[in-house]
């Protein structure tokens, strides 16, 4: 079966935009099958990387030993994101250099995907400009063996309940993520676990339905424990936790030292949401290594401006405007936390307001 016309000529066009542009590869985001070994001759010498529905698309890509591809599950989330997500996979996985760039292929319009010819656009991406501001690459950093993928769905996820609250009233929320089988004995039930009893996909954080459930049950006591795969595995469990190993500034209450007491226990991630600044922090290894303002300065990108401290916000008055999507987190790495006897009532000098 021929390549319909379309997609071809979109081939041959990004074969010769890679070409003029010195792109790293063509990224080939799709979930139509293809005729792929005309796909491969159509693209010659140029690197392509499938960005597809593993599952759907597995026995036959799988035929073609020569194709680079990304796993990247179908789900309700905007081309962008899944666009997001293909380069941050083909980064994280040396796939893409993380300064290159990368032509890709894609079906912008959103147009009927059933359509013979659903592949419509064509775009050029240089990944400095996306994945640096993100800071994404910091994720990695962070040396946990949670991958890079589920730590940005909870950061993010994490983010929004700080920034939004839930009926007006700010929230807080305690997730730990990863390592589940030494974690799960530190656990002990508070309420009845919200999860129990559905299936694997019904709990899983990829699904918007999921993290907007999550949102409502961050209002209950306890905390969430979420699988390195991002299946959500319990919910309001109370997390027993010596806290003598660990060492955070005066100021944080029993949630953020639980968080860090856990990740110092564990090999989980713990991310924590406070409730009485909005800001998000991630815990390694007993310490804080991330921290994510609560009313974002940059919308869309991720950063690393802005120094540390735990501020109050007030409790009335106008709350963040959420923003949607998944890159629009300003993060910072590993800057000191200021050591004041009352860090959590100070106002930042650096603005951190
Ligand atoms: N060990 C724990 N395990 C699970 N959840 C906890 C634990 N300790 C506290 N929490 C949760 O954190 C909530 C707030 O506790 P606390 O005010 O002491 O935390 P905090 O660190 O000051 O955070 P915040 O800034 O949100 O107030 C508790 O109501 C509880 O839901």
């Amino acid at each position: 079966m021929a390549l319909p016309p379309q997609t071809l000529g979109l081939l041959q066009a990004a074969r010769c935009l890679n070409t003029h542009v010195m792109a790293d590869a063509v990224v080939l985001l799709t979930e139509t099958q293809l005729e792929w070994s005309e796909v491969i001759a159509e693209m010659g010498d140029t690197r392509l990387i499938v960005a597809a529905d593993h599952a759907k698309l597995a026995p036959r890509l799988r035929e073609e030993g020569t194709l680079t591809v990304i796993n990247l599950p179908i789900d309700s989330r905007s081309i962008q994101e899944r666009l997001g997500q293909a380069l941050l996979e083909a980064t994280c996985s040396g796939k893409l250099k993380e300064m290159g760039r990368v032509v890709v292929i894609y079906n912008g319009v959103l147009n009927d995907p059933n359509a013979p010819e659903p592949l419509d656009s064509l775009s050029v991406i240089h990944l400095n400009d996306h994945l640096e501001k993100m800071k994404l690459s910091d994720l990695r950093r962070l040396k946990s063996t949670v991958p890079v993928e589920t730590l940005r769905r909870v950061i993010d996820l994490a983010a929004q309940i700080g920034r939004e609250g839930r009926e007006g009233q700010p929230v807080g929320a305690l997730f730990v993520v990863g390592d589940t089988e030494n974690v799960l004995p530190l656990c002990r039930p508070i309420n009845f676990n919200p999860f129990r009893g559905y299936k694997t996909l019904d709990r899983s954080l990829v699904q918007v339905k999921v993290r907007e459930q999550i949102k409502e049950l961050a209002k209950l006591d306890g905390a969430f424990i979420i699988t390195n795969k991002g299946i959500a595995k319990e919910g309001c469990v109370y997390l027993d936790v010596p806290s003598k190993d660990v060492e955070l500034p005066a100021g944080f209450g029993s949630r953020h030292w639980a968080a860090a007491s856990v990740s110092k226990m564990t090999k989980a991630v713990a991310i924590c949401v406070s409730q009485s600044s909005g800001s998000v922090r991630v815990f390694v290894g007993g310490k804080q290594q991330m921290y994510v303002a609560a009313t974002p300065s940059r919308p869309h990108l991720w950063s690393n401006v802005r120094l540390d401290t735990h501020v109050s916000r007030p409790t009335t008055g106008l709350m963040p405007q959420p923003v949607s999507g998944p890159f629009h987190t300003p993060v910072k790495l590993n800057l000191p936390i200021p050591h004041s006897a009352d860090a959590k009532d100070s106002v930042s000098k650096n603005g951190d307001a």
